[in-house]
């Protein structure tokens, strides 16, 4: 991964149970990323607002500055995380927009639909979501009118 430094390699990662068996196998593939696991730990029926929030709350605290959440769809994580005024969270399917995010929306969330994409792309989204630099210019003026 070019163009990390330390914060973009501690990286908070949360997920309902429709996420839970890609969040275990993202640590696994990406295993120079230093994960912030906040659950959940198993496959059980759990409430994706619960573990949205607890990511938003990390990342309020410093615990880490970018998130990864997982849901069945990545829809139900990602509007619970943009709740959150401090949270940017972008739903990605494929690489040019897990890159996109950075560039033009400076987005700190990546949601990822476990129910949706595969483990090899799901890679590649967070690969590129890691790596990729915001651009700044006329996206920070667009970012400063979301309030
Ligand atoms: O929020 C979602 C859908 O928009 C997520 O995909 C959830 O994971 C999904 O709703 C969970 O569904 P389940 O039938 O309770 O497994």
């Amino acid at each position: 991964m070019a163009d990390n430094d330390e914060s973009t390699r501690l990286v908070a990662i949360a997920c309902d149970h429709g996420g839970f068996a890609l969040k275990e196998a993202l640590k696994v593939a990406l295993p120079d990323v230093t994960w912030l696991d906040l659950g959940t730990d198993r496959a059980e029926s759990v409430d994706y607002p619960d573990f949205a929030n607890k990511l938003a709350n990390a990342i309020k605290g410093g615990k880490a500055a970018r998130g990864i959440l997982i849901c069945g769809s990545g829809i139900g994580i990602s509007i619970a995380a943009n709740r959150h005024a401090h949270i940017r969270c972008a739903l990605v399917h494929d690489v040019t927009c897990a890159r996109l995010c950075r560039q033009h929306n400076d987005a700190n969330v990546l949601a990822l639909g476990g129910r949706m994409i595969g483990e090899a792309v799901a890679k590649e989204c967070v690969e590129a979501f890691l790596s990729t630099v915001f651009e700044g210019g006329r996206h920070q003026k667009r970012i400063d009118k979301l309030g």
